[in-house]
């Protein structure tokens, strides 16, 4: 924290606006606190004969209609005005940021409600909710404030939760949940340290808006009562005679207006602190439901599954997992009753076009599903827990210690605002009860591992101080800290260059020969597939459509996979010769269908393959299986080749 203080002031003062802002607050600051005792009794003598004077040496800034010296009644109102903005402020950020975060964070439902109670509550003009509540308070500060506070607070409320569900959705918000990290950590450090920045600039709106509300208020007559005074009520004094004596109003409307500048430049300049990169920018700059067994339709076959699935013990178990998204109709099958086993120590690989449900099988192995999924397995067992059954709890313990996730982006696989050091120790520290010195030692050990230069230095950085190979690098060295028993890497190299691809490919390798700890490859590129991994598992609309062996993979079985591969491009492909592509789209007209999801688009459909969905049965080879009527109503002495 000590260390992170060191580069706020710099960081405040980066801002371009920052020397206004800070000289805004000082003069608004000093005159608050000297005004009432300075320019107090000047701003409260009458004097009717003196009404609407223009300036003189008495009055610098002329009269008001009772002859009190306008410029003494301004600078005197500043404490006051400025203590009611900033507790409507207030009230406004305890009402609507919570409110707005928790909603983010909530369920679809509870979200969509949320959202439409804000939308409305933003249609009712904040003021007419100030008036409402004064008029159930009386008139006075107290009910102006709440009053002012809760009609603004629906703003605050739709930026919180705009902003929260926008992070709910991040990967990292994802990586953390896996390592266990707990709900308060997960809201403070990762959704409020996250939103902050955004806002802290709309509380710099809020407090200009309430200033400007307040004042309005007691320019009503409904707001500060006699003899208290604030600016809207000098405005009222000044405002009958703008024409003649225009500076009676001009001098409070001026005053109002340069503490709105303030608040916004202000709330700009502290938002900017909060932006690690400018932050260390400027310091350089200073320095230098267990369901029912699913697939109902489809002969899943679990015995035969079972028996070609060899006998080296699985770290997962999957049985029967079906998970549809949405609600009513416009419901989508994404996975539609896969049954797979990942056995400790292998890399398998998951391929299929995009849709077909690979993200979506490992997210529900994660525990990592989004709200509006619903998901139901026979049997969903990582490292012999049930996590279908298992409470919470006990499915948390059993994730946060041995499964981690890499995903695609690493962009948004780390966050932002929290140093790698502290990222990566973030879960042996709350699992193995590490010391900080051991926690760091050990993560400064991985990083290593994973072939990051200057290990030390690497944990003292923030996020956008490495490159994308590096944050990918740091993100595979975050998931080996527990020595987890599998990694999920879901398309881990898809967003970096090829070269890069090539060493995080390697990392992941190593890491599977170091330790042992089995991957579970999420690619769409077969050839990447087929280099890397020992099991290719081929998803097709939700699907397993056949399981092989990677030396299997120059005589796929299914239809599909001979497709996938013939679409495949290297360095002996003819340039000659026109590439393999497979007709038609997958759709969820296919998915619905009785028969087997591919029937449309595969050259070798029969008719079964229209009514009837196959099974995935055992072929020719240790652990190769296929769904494919073509292949196993063939005679079996041509499916043992
Ligand atoms: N949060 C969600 N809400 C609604 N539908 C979703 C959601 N996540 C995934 N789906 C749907 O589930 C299906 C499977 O998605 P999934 O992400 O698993 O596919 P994928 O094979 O991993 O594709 P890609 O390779 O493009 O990532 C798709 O039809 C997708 O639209």
């Amino acid at each position: 924290m000590r260390r992170r203080l060191r580069g706020l002031p710099a960081a405040v003062l980066s801002s371009p606006t920052a020397p206004l802002a800070l000289l805004l607050v000082a003069a608004f600051v000093v005159i608050g606190v000297i005004g009432p005792g300075v320019w107090g009794d000047a701003a409260v003598k009458v004097r009717p004969d003196l009404a609407y004077q223009g300036p003189s040496a008495r009055a610098l800034l002329g009269t008001d209609s009772l002859g009190r010296d306008v410029l003494a009644r301004t600078l005197a109102a500043t404490r006051l005005s400025l203590l009611l903005a900033i507790a409507a402020t207030c009230v406004a950020t305890v009402i609507g940021v919570p409110a707005g975060v928790l909603a983010g964070l909530a369920g679809p439902r509870v979200r969509r409600w949320t959202a439409r109670g804000v939308g409305l509550a933003l249609a009712v003009p904040g003021i007419l909710v100030a008036l409402f509540l004064i008029a159930v308070t009386g008139p006075g500060n107290l009910g102006m404030v709440l009053g002012v506070g809760i009609g603004i607070s629906p703003l605050f409320a739709r930026a919180a939760q705009t902003l929260a569900t926008s992070i709910a959705e991040l990967d990292y918000m994802a990586a953390a949940k896996v390592i266990g990290v707990s709900r308060r950590r997960l809201l403070t450090r990762y959704v409020l340290l996250n939103t902050a920045e955004p806002l802290i600039l709309q509380i710099g709106v809020g407090a200009n808006l309430s200033l400007v509300a307040v004042a309005a208020l007691s320019y009503l007559g409904v707001g500060v009562q006699a003899p208290d005074y604030d600016w809207g009520a000098v405005l009222h004094s000044g405002l009958e005679a703008l024409y003649t004596s225009p500076l009676a109003a001009i001098t409070p409307g001026a005053a109002i207006t340069l503490a709105g500048v303030m608040f916004s430049l202000l709330g700009e300049a502290i938002a900017r602190s909060l932006n690690p990169a400018l932050r260390i920018a400027a310091g350089r700059k200073e320095r230098t439901p267990r369901g029912t067994p699913a697939n109902d339709d489809a002969p899943t076959a679990e015995k035969s599954v079972e028996a070609a699935m060899d006998n080296a013990p699985a770290v997962a178990r999957i049985r029967g997992l079906q998970v549809e998204f949405g609600h009513g109709r416009s419901t989508v099958a994404a996975v539609r009753g896969v049954d797979l086993d990942i056995r400790a120590g292998e890399v398998l690989g998951v391929v299929g076009e995009s849709g077909s449900g690979k993200s979506v099988t490992a997210l529900a192995l994660a525990g990592l599903l989004p709200p509006s999924a619903r998901m139901r397995a026979a049997t969903l067992e990582f490292q012999g827990v049930d996590l279908a059954t298992a409470g919470r709890r006990a499915r948390r313990a059993a994730l946060a210690n041995r499964l981690s996730v890499v995903f695609q982006d690493p962009m948004s696989s780390l966050n932002p605002l929290i140093r790698i050091g502290r990222q990566l120790t973030e879960r042996v520290r709350v699992h193995d009860g590490l010391d900080r010195a051991s926690a760091l030692g050990r993560a400064e050990e991985r990083l290593t591992t994973v072939g990051l230069s200057a290990p030390k230095r690497r944990l003292r950085q923030y996020p956008h101080e490495l490159s994308g190979g590096m944050r990918q690098r740091a993100m595979i060295a975050m998931a080996l800290m527990s020595d987890p028993a599998l990694i999920i890497a879901d398309e881990p190299t898809t967003a970096l260059d090829v070269t890069i691809q090539r060493q995080i490919l390697d990392v992941l390798l190593e890491v599977n020969d170091r330790s042992g700890t089995a991957v579970l490859f999420i690619s769409h590129d077969l050839a990447v597939v087929g280099e890397i991994c020992d099991r290719i598992v081929v998803m097709y609309l939700g699907r397993i459509v056949e399981v092989l062996d990677r030396a299997m993979l120059d005589s796929p079985s299914h239809p599909y996979t001979r497709a996938l591969l013939g679409a495949v491009i290297d360095l002996d492909t003819d340039p000659a010769s026109p590439l393999t592509t497979i007709s038609g789209q997958a759709g969820p007209s296919d998915s619905a269908s009785a028969g087997c999801p591919f029937a449309p688009r595969c050259p070798e459909a029969m008719e079964r393959c229209r009514t009837e969905m196959p099974g995935l049965e055992p072929e020719a080879g240790v652990g190769h299986m296929v769904a494919c009527w073509a292949r196993t109503t063939a005679p079996i002495a041509e499916r043992v080749g």
